[in-house]
């Protein structure tokens, strides 16, 4: 479990991250979302011991990252993978790092398995794509066999069938009992792994809660025959209401009052359901900016 408490760090004037609170439960996936410069990367190093936050605790399985024993073991951590000597192997690096960490150096090949790096594993890593050096960070957080997975950006440079990959891998690592938390700029990239989100704007957490939930209340979709008509009408009953691209309107409401408001005012509406993933993307980009 990662608990997060009033997580604050200032640079300056400028508090990059700004009273964070969350709650990472085991045997879940948490989804760390927002924009770039949102925070991300600071609360995430905060949460490793690698930013000394200006005031707040953050703790994993009730202790602070710093204090555990040999956290390598027990929390897996990819914040950059660009992070390793370009000049050595793939294989060279699992393998240093196995000996750091006492893992028998069976589990390096087994780990290269996984992460299905195939004859990259033997070439030197300046070499490596983005997905390739995404594929061996992971491989390495996954190294000490931990029970904690914090990763930021992981996605980043995986391409489509990569994407899939990793959140099948990530999935079954959480239901086998573990924990992850990890980071992305894209709520498509986590809200199809992620149990609970946590939306992160200017460095403040914006909302929270299940994917499922958040995901039901973002409201309805509703479009209408005559869409400023439409607009008027449910803004005059009271409801909000964001214009989405394709020229439909996002309405903060039930169907039912929705579909009620627009009755009323003789609006003829020609699709109202409930708001998908769109919704909740229009949702993010709303809280998050
Ligand atoms: N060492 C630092 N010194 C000064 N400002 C910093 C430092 N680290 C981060 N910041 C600032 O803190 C804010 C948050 O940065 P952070 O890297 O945490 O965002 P992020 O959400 O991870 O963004 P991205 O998705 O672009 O990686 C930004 O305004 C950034 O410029």
């Amino acid at each position: 479990m990662i608990t997060v408490q009033n997580l604050t760090r200032r640079y300056g004037e400028h508090a990059a991250v700004r009273d964070v609170s969350f709650v990472c439960e085991t045997g879940t996936v948490t989804g760390f979302l927002g924009p770039n410069g949102a925070g991300k990367s600071t609360t995430l190093r905060m949460v490793c011991g690698l930013t000394r936050p200006t005031s707040g605790t953050a703790t994993i399985d009730g202790l602070p990252y710093r204090d555990l024993v040999n956290p390598g073991r027990s929390v897996g951590v990819l914040l950059d993978a660009s992070a390793q000597h370009p000049g050595r192997t793939g294989r060279e690096i699992l393998r240093l790092s196995a000996k750091v960490l006492g893992v028998p150096d069976a589990r390096v090949g087994d780990l290269l398995d996984l992460v299905q790096l195939g004859q990259a594993e033997r070439k030197r890593v300046g070499t490596y794509s983005l997905g390739m050096r995404q594929r061996l960070g992971l491989a390495h957080a996954l190294l000490g066999d931990p029970h904690t997975l914090i990763l930021d950006e992981p996605a980043n440079g995986l391409d489509p069938e990569g994407i899939f990959w990793m959140r099948g891998l990530l999935r079954d690592f959480a239901d086998r009992g573990g924990t992850v938390l990890l980071s992305s700029h894209l709520l498509r990239e986590v809200e199809a792994v992620a149990d609970d989100l946590v939306m992160i704007g200017g460095g403040q957490v914006r909302a929270a809660g299940g994917t499922r939930e958040l995901l039901a209340g973002v409201g309805v979709v509703v479009r209408g025959l005559e869409p400023l008509e439409l607009d008027d009408a449910l803004r005059r009953a009271g409801i909000p209401t964001t214009r989405r691209a394709d020229g439909s309107l996002l309405a903060e409401g039930d169907i039912e009052t929705v579909g009620l408001a627009a009755a009323k005012a003789g609006v003829v509406v020609t699709e109202l359901r409930a708001a998908d993933g769109a919704g909740l993307e229009e949702f993010f980009l709303e809280v998050t900016r």
